[in-house]
């Protein structure tokens, strides 16, 4: 067997112009684990409703973030994947799950160099339908029609293992050195609530009543909210934040449905309120900074602090192409080619 790896992230638009905003937002909300409705509701849903105006909006959003090489969420992407390659003896490829940079051609680079056995990076560190189990179930459908042969195996969500969390702490703690925040607020994409209890492999564990996800259960190998908590947690123990000083919110809600609370734009308007002058915000759901750290957090969110009387707002940049997240990659990579297991 001939091995290779292929890295997946979510993806962007071609360019920041409506019409391939459009293009990308219809693949993506189209997807039925992202907009988990029935086809002809979500149809009406996404093409008779989002789609007639979010691409003009998002399109002056992505235009605020876009740099001169390309997305950032792409470009970065790629620069990891290049650094990763000079530390495996294997093939990395890179994919996304929405775009151009499609899951079947970034199988296709693989197979046409003889790779016959992947090593599937979904670069997300906690576990959701709408990202890593969309990306799995989607190459397990490309391997079963169009590459029978080879055999795909994938690497699950890594939010608690703890090289992980030293690689996050250390960066956070580089980012926040000598900037003394008097809070520091970790703020992850949020699902619809109701994902919480799809992916509930008990059925019972997950009632989003806030103790659940400390209450030890197997749903937490699936449970995004309490993967979620679980990095605060352990970040917070790793920096030795102090209670009180710290908490956990989930940004980027969309449509009408509950969403996982607190939402951050509100959190970061309460702290503000309640006298807060210094914060700072750190975005472990992503592992590439993207239109959503970028705009949402670090234009939005500062400007909501402003608003509000709060002085000193520091965006911690997610982990992108940083050496050290770059070994760790590596290292798990090297441990797969070697060992033949999935090192996380
Ligand atoms: C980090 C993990 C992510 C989860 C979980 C997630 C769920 C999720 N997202 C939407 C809708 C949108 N997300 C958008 C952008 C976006 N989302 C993620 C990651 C997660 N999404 C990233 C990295 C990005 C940025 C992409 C980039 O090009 O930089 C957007 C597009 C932008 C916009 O119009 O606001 C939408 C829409 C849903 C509905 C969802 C869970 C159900
Ligand atoms: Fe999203
Ligand atoms: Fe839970």
């Amino acid at each position: 067997m001939k091995k290779g790896v292929l890295l997946v992230n979510l993806g962007s638009p071609d360019s920041p112009e409506p019409k391939d905003v459009k293009k990308y937002l219809g693949e993506f909300l189209m997807d039925e684990r992202v907009i988990d409705i029935p086809y002809v509701a979500r149809a009406l849903l996404v093409r008779g409703i989002i789609l007639k105006t979010r691409p003009k909006a998002s399109a002056a959003a992505y235009k605020k973030i876009w740099w001169k090489e390309g997305s950032p969420l792409i470009v970065i992407s790629e620069r990891l994947q290049n650094k990763v390659q000079k530390q495996v003896d294997v093939p990395v490829s890179l994919a996304m799950r929405y775009g151009s940079m499609s899951i079947h051609n970034g199988i296709q680079e693989l197979v046409d160099q003889g790779v016959n056995d992947i090593l599937l990076f979904p670069l997300y560190p906690q576990f959701a339908m709408a990202t890593t189990e969309t990306i799995t179930v989607l190459a397990e459908k490309l391997r079963h029609d169009f590459f029978p042969d080879i055999n795909i195996e994938s690497v699950p969500a890594f939010y608690n293992k703890p090289d992980y969390i030293e690689v996050l702490s250390n960066s956070i703690k580089s980012h926040i050195e000598g900037e003394n925040p008097q809070h520091l607020l970790f703020s992850y994409h949020g699902v619809p609530e109701r994902h919480i209890r799809k992916s509930d492999v008990t059925n019972s564990h997950c009632k989003i009543d806030g103790n659940c996800c400390v209450t030890s259960s197997k749903a937490h190998e699936f449970c995004y909210r309490h993967q979620c908590l679980e990095v605060t947690r352990l970040v917070a123990e790793k920096l030795g934040l102090k209670e009180g000083t710290y908490s956990t919110s989930f940004q980027s809600r969309l449509g009408f449905d509950p969403w996982l609370q607190p939402y951050t734009d509100r959190t970061i308007e309460r702290l503000g309120k309640q006298g807060i002058k210094n914060m700072a915000i750190v975005t472990p759901a992503f592992v590439s900074d993207c239109l959503e750290t970028l705009e949402e957090i670090a234009m939005e969110g500062q400007e909501i602090f402003h608003e509000v009387g709060g002085k000193h707002f520091k965006t911690v940049p997610c982990l992108n192409d940083d050496d050290a997240f770059v070994t760790l990659l590596s290292q798990w990579i090297n441990h797969w080619v070697t060992s033949e297991t999935v090192a996380v």
